[in-house]
């Protein structure tokens, strides 16, 4: 199903409907945006191995007979860099846990950082109700292995609820939507049924293309680098996409494109094969490389590539 614009409802549901907003928290990399595509079946978020691969904040819907769930995937809180896009991230993430009906919470089973603890102060401020999800018991050996790592966690806090999971597990995931439930008010369909997110399918494509440049490109440069789309043009079942991928320093340019091109044939092909399945029509896609200096430390650039 593709994006739809977004738009307020005005349907009736049935009687003990329920609705709301579910904001998804925690440092990066641990799991949120895969946890989030769990939820709603759907990959809408991307995600990768590198921390930070969420810049934007993201509604995606799950609409039942009997519930809307509007989960609002965040950006990572993280420390350490100080340039305009990542205190954009920060906020993004740290804004969103007001007017929401129930927080989720990750951290990695075995794993409290600095960036946990910068989390836990910006939850302290609230009084939303929290469900504290230990993610990636998966990679323990035995189960039990995980109460050392829930003990440590509860000295700290005390959520409203501790829910150790694996966002990879289709059990943990039915059980962690039971447990949200719980905590929405009885309301009709905040937006229409057949809305799965608040952003364009552009936009989706745009991120779809620059999981890809996280996946292959290595070091830092990710990091240095954003997706603008051109054009945008469906022909019948064919979709004509050309997209601007912007790098901070000319010598960033060579390695996106790689020897002979190789590099960036291999991004717009595995780009080109996501963003087929979730427009479900063909695509042409063609990418440039452009260097655009200094783009990430500049709120004007960053606000002209849609960081706003
Ligand atoms: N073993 C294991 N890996 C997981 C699990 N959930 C997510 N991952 C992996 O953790 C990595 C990070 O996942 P993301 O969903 O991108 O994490 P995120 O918190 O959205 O990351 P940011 O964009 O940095 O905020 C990916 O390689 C996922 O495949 C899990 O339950 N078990």
């Amino acid at each position: 199903m593709n994006p739809k614009q977004f738009k307020i409802s005005n349907k009736t549901t049935k009687l003990n409907f329920k609705s709301g907003f579910i904001a998804v928290v925690g440092r990066p990399n641990v799991g949120k945006s895969t946890l989030v595509n769990e939820l709603i079946g759907q990959k809408l978020s991307i995600t990768s191995h590198r921390p930070q691969t969420t810049r934007h904040r993201i509604h995606v819907i799950d609409t039942t007979d009997d519930y809307q769930m509007v989960f609002v995937d965040t950006p990572g809180i993280h420390m350490g860099n100080c340039k305009a896009i990542n205190s954009y991230m920060n906020k993004a993430a740290s804004s969103t846990i007001a007017n929401v009906d129930v927080i989720l919470w990750l951290t990695e089973v075995g794993k409290w950082t600095k960036e946990d603890s910068r989390v836990l102060e910006h939850i302290t401020r609230i009084k939303t109700p929290v469900i504290l999800c230990i993610n990636k018991i998966d990679k323990l050996k035995y189960a039990k292995e995980v109460l050392p790592f829930l003990d440590k966690v509860s000295q700290k806090y005390q959520p409203t609820d501790l829910f150790p999971l694996s966002a990879f597990k289709k059990n943990d995931i039915h059980a962690l939507r039971k447990l949200v439930l719980h905590y929405l008010p009885e309301q009709a369909l905040i937006f229409d049924a057949d809305y799965i997110t608040n952003r364009s399918e552009k936009f989706i494509v745009s991120e779809f293309i620059r999981e890809k440049l996280m996946r292959h490109l290595k070091d830092e440069l990710p990091y240095d680098l954003t997706v603008e789309i051109e054009q945008f043009e469906q022909n019948g079942n064919l979709q004509r996409i050309s997209a601007r991928i912007f790098v901070d320093k000319a010598s960033q340019k060579n390695i996106v494109i790689g020897n002979k091109g190789v590099m960036l044939k291999l991004i717009g092909t595995e780009a080109r094969k996501s963003i087929e399945g979730f427009l479900d029509r063909k695509v042409f896609l063609k990418l440039w490389v452009k260097v655009k200096q200094g783009w990430s430390n500049d709120k004007r650039a960053l606000a002209s590539l849609g960081y706003n």
